[in-house]
């Protein structure tokens, strides 16, 4: 459970941006508390991207604030990146590299030295079950060998906060498992996951909150405890429902 007394890991006060004369994304006001997986909802184009963009420092907002892990993204985005983690849709690596190369080059680049980056990439094969894709060339994996490279990248260096941008798209049944399988052992160590998705089964299963955006517009926020009993057919009618008043508006 979220620790009421320590600050939440993702603030956002009348956070907002436009692309010339095309708002992406309205104000928002959002708050994700320490320990929370939060399951971000939308239609294509809804700005669920654009979001995760600004948060993680990629984009910069037109208007608004908003902090993660305790920095503010405009005025400490270095901290801020030091801080987190990031899985884009698509994961970029270097395909001429080793799966292990690939590693060593971010843990470096992330600022550890060598000892503890060769420590840490070992460990974090390990704790994503992929020692032994170690040696191997990631141009020749298949989507869900690289999505599992992607995360490794990601949590190498212990983030606070981690963001998932659709992890579970293109993924077999068994990604899709051993995807929730790591989520859950990723909150039980403390981390924080903000996760863009369009798959109602995983909030359903694996989200402690869940916000609802439609035409760049929160329409719904809320704990999933408070959805108490919501399975993923019910959470499907809310979705349908918040999503149809948010096109309306
Ligand atoms: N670089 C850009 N220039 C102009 N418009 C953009 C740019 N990037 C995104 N947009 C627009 O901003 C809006 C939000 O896009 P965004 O990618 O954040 O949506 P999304 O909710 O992540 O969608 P999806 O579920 O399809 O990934 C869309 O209308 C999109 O066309």
């Amino acid at each position: 459970m979220p620790d009421p007394q320590t600050p939440p890991a993702v603030v956002t006060r009348d956070l907002s941006v436009r692309y010339g004369d095309h708002i992406a994304l309205h104000p928002l006001t959002l708050s994700v508390a320490q320990g929370e997986v939060f399951g971000f909802l939308g239609h294509n184009g809804a700005g669920k991207t654009t979001t995760i963009r600004l948060l993680t420092t990629l984009l910069k907002p037109t208007g608004g604030a908003a902090s993660v892990a305790g920095h503010d993204i405009r005025s400490a985005p270095l901290k801020v990146r030091s801080a987190i983690g990031y899985l884009p849709e698509n994961v970029r690596l270097y395909d001429r590299f080793t799966t292990y190369e690939n590693l060593m080059f971010f843990a470096r680049l992330s600022g550890l030295r060598a000892k503890a980056a060769k420590e840490h990439v070992a460990e974090t094969l390990h704790f994503l079950g992929i020692d032994h894709l170690a040696d191997r060339r990631v141009g020749t994996f298949s989507k869900g060998m690289r999505q599992r490279v992607g995360l490794a990248q990601a949590i190498l260096h212990a983030p606070s906060v981690l963001f998932l941008d659709e992890p579970t798209s293109g993924l077999d049944p068994m990604g899709v498992r051993h995807l929730r399988e790591v989520i859950d052992r990723l909150r039980d160590n403390g981390m924080t996951i903000f996760m863009n998705t369009h798959l109602l089964s995983e909030v359903a299963r694996s989200c402690t909150s869940i916000g609802v955006l439609a035409q760049g517009r929160l329409v719904f926020h809320d704990s999933i405890s408070a959805l108490d009993g919501y399975d993923e057919r019910a959470l499907e009618e809310l979705y349908v429902g918040v999503a149809r008043q948010g096109e309306a508006a």
